[in-house]
């Protein structure tokens, strides 16, 4: 066997297959290889003048017809079976090699795998991958970690097949060891947030307005001429103007109400907790999905009473105005929210992760990809260190407009019974994030009095404590 291929693939199911397509479209000599023959065998039969292949039905054939230094990009079912697809691979490479996931691994398993693979004298590259079938394709979005060292052999085959904005392409070296995964676990808890933000739109017009999903689709296509401009508009415009064949009805109609999740946006809401980040947008959209599958407390749940009204709207043009204004400001918050987990794990680990660089390679490709990206990198190219993206003067000025639209919305949806977890949670955001005084001063003074857990004042420096069951005199701490 002649090791002539630039670049392997192992794992050749949808994401696998197009990837692989994507490398030998922009002339690459691709080694390909699955666990089952026939998905080689059918990829090359298919698509086999898209470029150059190398099919292989061993891992050992699939090895050796790489050329050195290696670069085997594993793109299989994220967890076991990403670890057997390493443990084949490692007794066949040799020191220098590349072993790409491009996955969508946990962080703390990259940084195993890193770990693991370094002391054999591998690199490892944890590798952010999105945009789907046709991003893997057309060009997704990348977000590789790994050593810097592998990233210049690495970088530019990737920069070239990604996605491209303005000529810029949607990849940049993101950070160490788990940095990437981590990145890409991330820009999918903020997709979460952006379609459950969208569902409640599409909620709100469909309760308050007792508009048809096609009218709802048509709203949707308007909006995505302007600020709220995404992938994700453009396709839920889509969706609501599909009509199901067999029935005759909006497809959405005929929808099971129950969303799953594979779990990086319950893995993104974990992470938040253990490094104290509110990012509530993120969470409320990873718990509206549970509740829509908590089938017997729905059902349950069905008898509480509702005590609202009638929902009347005199004015339907400046109710889905409203509406746009609530859900651009609610989306910001989400992104603000997730761009600080960013930070404070970067902080935390060591990562030095540009987060102005992050949005400008998630502007194409990727599910979440939208026009105010570029306005989110414009900030963090303004101020690297800023600590509070709705605190730029220009998304202050943004979200700042639309404030009395999202308070006659969420109180609305409220006094109607309209479920706006999303909607909710992002506006309390707002006005926490921009509280002079928060109550948190009552719960300090709760947990000093039944823990003396201590507490600091606002009128001198120290930690105090005070006798709640003696005399009451304070003490410091
Ligand atoms: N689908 C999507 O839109 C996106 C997916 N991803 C991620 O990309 C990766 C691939 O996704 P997708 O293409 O959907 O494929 P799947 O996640 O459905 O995985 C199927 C592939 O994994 C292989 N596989 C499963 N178990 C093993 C094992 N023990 N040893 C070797 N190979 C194994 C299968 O081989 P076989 O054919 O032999 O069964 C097949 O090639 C996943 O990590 C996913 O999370 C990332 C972005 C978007
Ligand atoms: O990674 C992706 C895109 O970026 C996938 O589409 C994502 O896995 C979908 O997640 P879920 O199944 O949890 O909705």
């Amino acid at each position: 066997m002649t090791a002539r291929a630039q670049i392997g693939v192992t794992g050749l199911a949808v994401m696998g297959r197009n990837l692989a397509r994507n490398f030998a479209r922009h002339g690459y000599t691709v080694a390909v290889h699955n666990r089952s023959y026939a998905k080689t065998a059918s990829l090359v039969a298919d698509h086999g003048d898209d470029g150059d292949f190398v099919p292989s039905e061993s891992m050992a054939d699939f090895v050796a017809s790489l050329a050195r230094p290696r670069k085997v990009v594993i793109m299989v079912k994220a967890g076991a079976a990403t670890d057997a697809v390493i443990a084949e691979l490692i007794p066949l490479l040799e020191e220098g090699d590349i072993v790409i996931d491009a996955g969508n691994a946990h962080f703390p398993d990259t940084r195993r795998r890193e770990a693991e693979l370094k002391a054999h004298g591998l690199h490892f590259v944890g590798t952010g991958v999105s945009g789907g079938e046709e991003g893997a394709l057309n060009g997704p979005s990348i977000m590789p970690g790994g050593s810097p060292e592998s990233y210049e052999w690495l970088g530019p085959i990737l920069e070239d097949i990604s996605a491209k904005v303005d000529g810029v392409p949607c990849c940049t070296y993101v950070g160490p060891d788990g940095a990437g995964h981590f990145v890409k676990m991330v820009h999918n808890g903020i997709e979460y947030a952006d379609m459950q933000l969208i569902a409640e739109a599409y909620d709100l017009l469909k309760q308050g307005l007792g508009a048809s999903a096609q009218e709802i689709g048509e709203i949707f296509a308007e909006w995505n001429k302007g600020d709220l401009e995404s992938f994700l508009i453009e396709i839920t415009a889509d969706v609501l103007a599909h009509v199901d064949a067999e029935t005759g009805n909006a497809f959405v109609d005929v929808v099971l109400d129950r969303a799953e999740q594979k779990g990086t946006g319950r893995w993104t809401v974990q992470n938040a907790l253990d490094l104290g980040v509110p990012i509530t947008g993120i969470a409320e959209a990873t718990f509206a999905r549970a509740l829509s599958g908590s089938v017997p407390q729905r059902e349950a749940g069905r008898v509480l009473p509702a005590e609202s009204g009638a929902w009347e709207i005199s004015d339907r043009a400046a109710f889905i105005e409203d509406v746009r204004l609530a859900l651009y400001a609610s989306k910001v918050v989400a992104y603000s929210q997730g761009f600080d987990q960013i930070a404070a794990a970067s902080a935390e680990l060591g990562w030095n992760i540009d987060r102005g660089a992050m949005a400008r390679i998630w502007r194409g490709g990727c599910i979440i990809r939208a026009r105010f990206l570029n306005r989110i990198t414009e900030a963090y190219e303004r101020n690297p260190e800023l600590s509070l993206l709705l605190a730029d003067p220009y998304f202050t000025e943004q979200v700042g407009q639309g404030v009395g639209a999202w308070r006659r919305i969420v109180a609305q949806a409220a006094l109607n019974g309209v479920p706006t977890p999303a909607f909710s949670s992002s506006l309390a955001y707002y006005d926490g994030v921009r509280a002079e005084r928060l109550p948190a001063n009552l719960i300090q003074a709760q947990r000093d009095f039944f823990g003396a857990h201590t507490y600091q004042r606002i009128d001198k420096d120290g930690v105090f404590h005070t006798e709640w069951t003696g005399d009451r005199t304070e003490s410091d701490a």
